[in-house]
């Protein structure tokens, strides 16, 4: 309908409680990571099995881009860290800002990085769809991965060209055999706390599992991310798809746990 959220200021996240009222929840997401972490020893490594990983296509949802994989059987799951069961893949997608600007959900220590990557899991042993799993409160498993600017990233090109298929709102193209494991970085530390989705409808139902090491991307690379626009092909306002990211919120005397 007319007043669809979004990240502008009629419709972004400072209004979402309106539509949304678990915006004012008390374990919303994303959060600032502060510098010091309570380590905890039992806290075992996160395993990313994508091995037999199949992604399908590459979205434009008038939000983020997003890569759709076959979440039919367990080909590709995470499991261990926090996690007592293991979560299928569903989809990654990223939140970055605009030219020069930072744009990621999560910070450490008050600083953001350019931007966030967002492997999306959920529980397939104990719900039977993921729709269903959105609304457990250990229903999800997130992923976040920080992006900071550097050199050109080895693998993210198949992605950015494919942004240019995917330009406008609704636009959706095959995007087939891509195995997010050459995003991740070479160290899996984590950090690990209990938030919710960072959009609408805000469900508090995420592990989060955010990687402490960033992957570095180039500006050239992060420019054809904002050659994407909120906008579809039919409206007449074209609007670049930038700063598409939520800002921390309160911890509410969460807790966060830090792996190694
Ligand atoms: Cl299915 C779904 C819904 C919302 C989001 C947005 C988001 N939530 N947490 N991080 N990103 C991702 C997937
Ligand atoms: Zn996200």
């Amino acid at each position: 309908n007319g007043n669809h959220w979004g990240y502008s200021k009629e419709n972004g996240p400072d209004v979402w409680h309106k539509n949304y009222p678990v915006a004012l929840g008390s374990r919303q997401s994303p959060i600032d990571i502060p510098r010091q972490v309570s380590h905890d020893p039992s806290l075992g490594p996160i395993v990313l099995d994508y091995d037999h990983c199949t992604s399908i296509n590459i979205s434009n949802n008038g939000h983020s881009v997003v890569v759709n994989f076959d979440d039919t059987d367990d080909r590709s799951v995470i499991h261990g860290g926090p996690l007592e069961n293991p979560y299928r893949l569903k989809q990654f997608h990223f939140h970055w800002g605009g030219k020069g600007c930072d744009g990621s959900e999560h910070t450490v220590a008050g600083n953001s990085y350019a931007s966030e990557l967002h492997l999306v899991h959920w529980n397939a042993v104990k719900y039977q769809s993921f729709d269903q799993a959105a609304t457990a409160p250990d229903g999800l498993a997130v992923v976040g991965i920080f992006l900071e600017t550097g050199d050109d990233h080895r693998w993210l090109h198949t992605i950015t060209d494919a942004m240019y298929m995917v330009k406008y709102k609704g636009s959706v193209t095959d995007f087939k055999g891509f195995n997010p494991k050459c995003l991740l970085p070479s160290n899996l530390h984590f950090w690990t706390y209990l938030g919710s989705l960072t959009t609408p409808p805000l469900h508090e139902s995420v592990t989060w599992i955010l990687l402490k090491e960033p992957i570095v991307v180039s500006e050239k690379q992060l420019g054809k991310f904002r050659l994407v626009l909120f906008t579809g092909e039919e409206e007449d306002q074209r609007l670049r798809m930038e700063n598409n990211f939520r800002t921390p919120q309160p911890l509410k005397g969460r807790r966060i746990r830090s792996s190694n």
